[in-house]
């Protein structure tokens, strides 16, 4: 079957295809004209080329914010553009179908706009697909088997804790605390405790390289001084961003504490077995799946690919049909 799999996601749009894999991995994010909104001028990486050097009269826009739809228009002409990238030369077919993932916690209108930008984006089926059950299938777990596995998904804007289990959700729950939070603390601990003022992006960085350096080492960040106003470096120990971001990673456990009290008792029983699986590009701070472990006491596996496992979730979709009417009703 021709078509994709999209994971529209607060931070980043992935997209696959059966055919070949990942076909766009960029910013969700798009420019467009004040006056016109509703076209967009650069999407994805173009449009963050253009983050903090846009001409008078253009504007960024996010269509997305914790995985659901932020305003119809814009989200169709992101959705059409980021199509239209995917598919130079409509290599894809002319009508082709796609499977959406979408937050599990998502409420039917919310499911109900993203099939409706979908349909007018030139989709011609669109089947939607929570995003643990398609994070699951991503990573070779088979979400329709009588066994329960628990997915933990820390994106940008939102945490969600999902059990599946033979084609249904046994205990859904979500915070407002994931990857962006992360960036906020680590800014707030340099204020505070180095007397540093740095930009998001700096932050962001810091907490990316933090887990991209492989021994325990320390990472250079440059800011402003709170003081003096004049730019200063300071030497930053990877261990210092764990204690950082540690206030926010509290609001993570709690949601994965109060996932897991919902469960029945052999649900249980399959998760202790088990494990917990960490999807989403959050999981991929270092230490985090560690903190888990040790709050619960059970083994954690991040995700071989957390940024795009839920996109190749989405596309496997299309040769297993059966999984998106599974979880659909
Ligand atoms: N190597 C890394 N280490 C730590 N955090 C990372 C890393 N790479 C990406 N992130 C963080 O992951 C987050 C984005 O993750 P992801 O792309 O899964 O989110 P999303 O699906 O767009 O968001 P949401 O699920 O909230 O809609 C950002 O906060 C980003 O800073």
């Amino acid at each position: 079957m021709r078509g994709f799999g999209i994971d529209l996601g607060t931070a980043n749009t992935v997209v696959g295809t059966p055919e070949d894999g990942i076909v766009l991995n960029e910013p969700s994010l798009m420019m467009v004209r004040t006056k016109d909104p509703h076209r967009a001028l650069a999407i994805g990486l173009d449009a963050s080329d253009l983050v903090d050097r846009t001409p008078a009269g253009i504007t960024p826009v996010r269509p997305i914010r914790d995985g659901v739809i932020v305003d119809l228009e814009s989200a169709r002409a992101f959705v059409t553009a980021v199509i239209r990238q995917a598919t130079p030369s409509r290599r894809y077919g002319l009508r082709p179908t796609g499977v959406i993932a979408v937050p599990a916690g998502a409420s039917p209108l919310e499911r109900r706009a993203l099939l409706e930008v979908g349909h007018e984006a030139g989709l011609r089926k669109v089947g939607l697909i929570p995003e643990p059950v398609a994070g699951a299938l991503g990573c070779g777990i088979n979400p329709l088997e009588p066994r329960t596995h628990l997915v933990v998904d820390i994106g940008g804007g939102t945490s969600e804790v999902t059990a599946i289990c033979f084609g249904g959700v046994l205990s859904h729950r979500s915070c407002r605390i994931a990857g962006d939070d992360l960036t906020r603390a680590i800014h707030r601990y340099l204020r505070a405790e180095h007397k540093i003022i740095v930009g998001e992006l700096t932050a962001e960085r810091a907490k990316v390289g933090a887990t991209a350096t492989a021994d325990e080492q320390s990472l250079v960040v440059e800011g402003r001084d709170a003081a003096t106003g004049r730019a200063r470096l300071v030497t930053l120990e990877t261990e210092e961003i764990m204690y950082a971001v540690r206030p926010a990673t509290t609001g993570i456990v709690q949601t994965l504490a109060a996932c897991l009290d919902d469960l029945p008792p052999r649900a249980i029983t399959d998760v202790m077995a088990e494990g917990i699986l960490a999807i989403g590009g959050g999981s991929m701070l270092r230490g985090l799946p560690q903190l888990l472990e040790e709050a619960f006491g059970l083994p954690v596996k991040t995700a071989e690919r957390p940024l795009t496992c839920v996109a190749e979730g989405a596309t496997a979709c299309m040769d297993h049909p059966e999984v998106v009417a599974a979880y659909s009703s």
